[in-house]
């Protein structure tokens, strides 16, 4: 703007010509000037604008008056304008001047071209400096910057850790950059978020501000109102007061009358309160006099609770007396306990436990049966369905095992009885009771593999064992084991004894003898293992053998055999273990087949099992211990010096009441039997050698009792040819004839010796007698009870020889053997041997001479100890070779016919054995002492 008015003014003061063209010119420059500026381009279009301000007027620089260059030359623009403009205006000026060939060049237009240059030198000169000093300044910082290098070079030759180190500071600089950054943009939202909250603060604020003004206003106004109302409420109490003052007025009024009033009152309070006061001492002096009375009531309650200490005192020290006397009772009771089992032991009653099953789960909510179970053996059943008393019964055993009892205190109670075994006595533990009532639960245990749950068996066995261990030092033991079952009147080995190689048993004629071939078993494991091999041979019969358990017998034998090391003396045990089968009677008319068969062997064995038991009781001379397997098997446990044990097995249930009731009655009667002290089986080696001979002289009586009855019988062959009568089929000596009513000792003709065949027929007459008595006092059980044994014994009177085929025939092929001037072969047959029933009839005529002469013989128990311990039994050695003698023998006399008989028994026993067994002479049975009844 300043160039243009320095130009207009220049313009219009010097020429007035260029006036016009002037500022036409310098209109149009004013735009130009106006959009360049200070910059290069406009120093450039100024260049342009001010050639063309020559070229339009004059069409040279050379026309331009001297004022107007100077003009132009004061100018400041040329600092501004491009050098390259510069220099294109210099080479224009020059360009004209040479277009003109006009050399001269005006001073002016030399000046300026003069100031043209110098300004392009400065400029050259300065880009020059800057230029210098750019240079130096990058020399200095390429120094720098190879320095810096050299440095890092050897920083980076030297240590790369470094490096590390500083990338991982540089790289922590870029974190902490970006961190930063982050910061930075955290910080930026922070303040935006500032500049929001500040603005919603704000916005707030302005509304708070716009409330409080509307409060306040609504506050003014409120106090307006207030102030009138208080205005109003002021007059009303100005108008209040002066109500008030009135009823003041009246108020004073009417308390000075009430004060006249009260005066008058107090008055006469004042008058009561005298009298009260008199009153009141009045009470004092009473409550003294009470007290003084209460003071000599508590004396005199000290007094009497003095006295009724004192009297407690004499009281409990009476008390305490009488605790001690009842203690002593007790103590005197358990003393007369012991005393009266001690009797019994001397005595040999059949010791009778009674065991009380439990209810099993499920059967909770049954009625018991059981009242009473008293300390000494006092039991007490109830019918509940009965009244009077009928429904109670009362029954006393040596012991009862109440629900609750375990097999340990069972067996502690029974342990004394089973050692006894190693003391050279007979044992027998029998359980009896109705099926289910808890027998097999007792004798063998529910679980043999739980320790806790063994029954009487194992416990028996483990504790013989252990006993005999720890006597091994005096006592050498020698221990077997059997075990039978008792089925249908068949002996059946309840486990492969054979393959254990401990037992080896033949079965002939269903009953079971074992081999010579057996050995003794070792342990309590030994014979667990038997035993369990034999449950589960009984298991693998399926369900129809367990079944059967419940209708068998099961027996398990343990025979002991002690030889004392320093006397040699030797001792003999037998300890059976029965599991009777289910001692309830089933009506034969409701059994069919197998059932019926069961049941009637059942009862027979029981029937049998009660007729031994009873004619013990009775002290009968014939026990009949060959009516049953049962028997048989028992016959020296039963009988004899043994000590006898009876478990009653009882099941609670009101239902079997009547079946716990006859069992009851059955133990009762048991409980009574005496079988006298029992005695142990010990033998001298002394004793033994006279049992030898004595064996030796029987073999040699019987030999001659042959002859004699042989020479008989020709005698009577002669006197009958010379009668004319032929052999007489039932002959004087005949046994039928014999039979009944005949004396007990009947001699023989010849010689006054009484037969065998005699003794036995008396000995059967007396049983059968004994039956007859027996079944007319009893009542209809015992009828049913020994009927079949009547009958029995009538069949099996006359009967003389083992039952075995082999030996029937064996007597029928051997010389025939004279009895009483009978030919025996005709009493054979006349006797029907060879019948079914033969066998029992022969065991039971051996068994009737047996309970006259000795006590064991044909029993399984001589038996296996025959051949369990066979050198005991050996006959001296010249014995054996003597010509065997029949089984079947004529009777020597009375004192002879007994060991006759313990030899035809012998015979019998010995025939059953295997073939590698000698017939022997005598046996240990035949040696034993002969019964007490004797
Ligand atoms: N004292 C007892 N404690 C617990 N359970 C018992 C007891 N006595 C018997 N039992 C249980 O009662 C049931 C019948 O017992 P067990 O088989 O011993 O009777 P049993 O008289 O031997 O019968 P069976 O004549 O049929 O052989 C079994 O389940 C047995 O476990």
């Amino acid at each position: 703007m300043n160039l243009r008015s320095e130009v207009y003014s220049s313009e219009n003061g010097e020429s007035n010509d260029l006036n016009g063209d002037v500022a036409e010119q310098t209109g149009s420059l004013k735009g130009s000037v106006e959009v360049c500026g200070p910059s290069a381009a406009s120093i450039h279009n100024f260049g342009s604008k001010f050639q063309d301000v020559f070229q339009l007027k004059q069409g040279s620089f050379v026309d331009l008056p001297a004022a107007k260059i100077s003009e132009l030359m004061k100018l400041n623009g040329l600092e501004n304008a491009s050098t390259q403009s510069l220099f294109s205006v210099v080479n224009k000026i020059l360009d004209e001047s040479i277009e003109r060939k006009n050399a001269d060049i005006p001073q002016l237009v030399a000046s300026l071209l003069k100031l043209v240059l110098q300004e392009v030198e400065q400029r050259v000169s300065r880009l020059a400096e800057d230029m210098k000093k750019q240079n130096s300044l990058y020399k200095s910082r390429e120094e720098k910057y190879q320095s810096k290098i050299r440095v890092l070079e050897t920083l980076a030759i030297g240590t790369a850790e470094h490096n590390e180190v500083v990338m991982n500071q540089l790289h922590q600089i870029k974190i902490e950059k970006t961190k930063t950054e982050e910061k930075k943009k955290l910080e930026e939202q922070y303040v935006i978020r500032l500049m929001r909250e500040k603005d919603h603060s704000d916005s707030q604020i302005s509304a708070l501000t716009q409330e409080m003004e509307s409060a306040k206003r609504a506050y003014e106004k409120r106090c307006l109102q207030l102030e009138t109302k208080a205005k109003e409420t002021e007059v009303d109490l100005e108008k209040k007061i002066v109500e008030l003052e009135c009823i003041l007025n009246d108020s004073r009024k009417k308390v000075a009358e009430l004060e006249a009033f009260s005066k008058s009152k107090s008055m006469r309070w004042k008058r009561k309160e005298l009298g009260y006061k008199s009153f009141l001492d009045f009470q004092f002096g009473s409550l003294q006099d009470l007290r003084m009375t209460s003071e000599s009531v508590k004396q005199q309650v000290l007094n009497t609770k003095r006295i009724y200490c004192e009297e407690f005192n004499t009281f409990a020290l009476k008390l305490k007396g009488l605790v001690d006397a009842a203690q002593n009772y007790h103590t005197v009771l358990e003393e007369n306990r012991k005393l009266y089992n001690e009797v019994q032991d001397l005595k040999g009653n059949i010791r009778v436990y009674c065991r009380i099953r439990p209810f099993l789960s499920g059967q909770s909510k049954k009625q018991t049966s059981i009242e009473y179970i008293g300390e000494n053996g006092e039991l007490v059943v109830s019918n509940p369905l009965k009244q009077g008393k009928d429904s109670h019964r009362l029954f006393k055993f040596n012991k009862i095992f109440g629900p609750a009892a375990t097999q340990e205190e069972v067996f502690l109670d029974t342990r004394p009885l089973i050692r006894s075994v190693l003391d050279g006595y007979n044992v027998c533990i029998f359980a009896y009771g109705q099926t289910g009532s808890g027998k097999t639960y007792t004798m063998t245990g529910p679980n043999i593999s739980s320790e806790v749950d063994w029954g009487v068996n194992y416990r028996a066995l483990n504790d013989l064992f252990h006993l005999s261990q720890s006597r091994k030092n005096s006592i050498a033991y020698e221990v077997g084991v059997q075990m039978v079952e008792i089925y249908n009147e068949q002996m059946i080995v309840s486990f492969d004894l054979h393959t254990l190689g401990i037992w080896n048993i033949a079965q002939p004629n269903g009953l079971a003898v074992p081999d010579a071939s057996m050995h003794p078993v070792q342990s309590t494991t030994d014979v667990l293992e038997l035993m369990s091999i034999g449950l589960m041979n009984r298991a693998v019969g399926a369900t129809a053998l367990n079944e059967r358990s419940s209708r068998s017998h099961s027996v398990l034998t343990v025979h002991v055999r002690g030889t004392d090391l320093e006397t040699n003396a030797v001792l003999r045990g037998s300890l059976h273990l029965v599991d009777l089968a289910g001692s309830e009677r089933v009506d034969r008319s409701e059994a069919k087949g197998d059932r019926l068969r069961e049941a009637q062997h059942i009862n027979k064995s029981l029937s049998a099992l009660g007729d031994v038991i009873f004619a013990l009781a009775q002290k009968s001379h014939h026990v009949p211990y060959r009516n049953s397997k049962l028997t048989q098997v028992l016959q020296s446990s039963l009988g004899g010096q043994a000590k006898t044990l009876m478990f009653v097995q009882l099941n609670p249930d009101v239902e079997s009441y009547s079946e716990t009731v006859s069992t009851l009655k059955f133990a009762e009667r048991v409980s009574g039997v005496e079988l006298g002290a029992a005695r142990s089986n010990k033998e001298g080696r002394g004793v033994r050698e006279l049992m030898d001979q004595v064996a030796f002289l029987k073999e040699t009586i019987l030999k001659k009792d042959e002859e004699i009855g042989r020479l008989r019988m020709n005698k009577a062959n002669v006197v009958g040819e010379r009668c004319g009568i032929g052999s007489p089929r039932y002959g004087s000596s005949s046994p039928r004839r014999h039979s009944i009513g005949a004396p007990r000792q009947r001699r023989s003709p010849s010689g006054g010796k009484s037969s065998g065949l005699i003794e036995k027929a008396t000995s059967d007459l007396d049983s059968s007698e004994y039956s007859d008595k027996h079944s007319e006092a009893g009542s209809q059980q015992s009828v049913d009870d020994f009927r079949h044994h009547k009958e029995f014994f009538h069949q099996s009177r006359l009967v003389v020889a083992d039952g075995d085929q082999n030996l029937t025939e064996d007597i029928e092929s051997r010389p025939v053997v004279a009895l009483g001037g009978q030919h025996l072969a005709e009493d054979v047959e006349l006797l029907g041997l060879g019948d079914a029933d033969s066998e029992e009839r022969l065991s039971d005529i051996s068994d009737g001479v047996l309970s006259m002469g000795t006590e064991t013989d044909g029993s399984m128990n001589s038996i296996v100890e025959f051949t369990l311990f066979p050198e005991t039994a050996k006959p001296p050695a010249e014995n054996i070779e003597k010509p065997k003698v029949p089984a079947k023998l004529p009777r020597p006399p009375q004192k002879q016919a007994q060991i006759g008989t313990s030899q035809l028994s012998l015979t019998k026993g010995s025939s059953k054995f295997s073939s590698s067994k000698k017939t022997t002479a005598g046996s240990s049975s035949a040696i034993k002492p002969t019964k007490r009844r004797q």
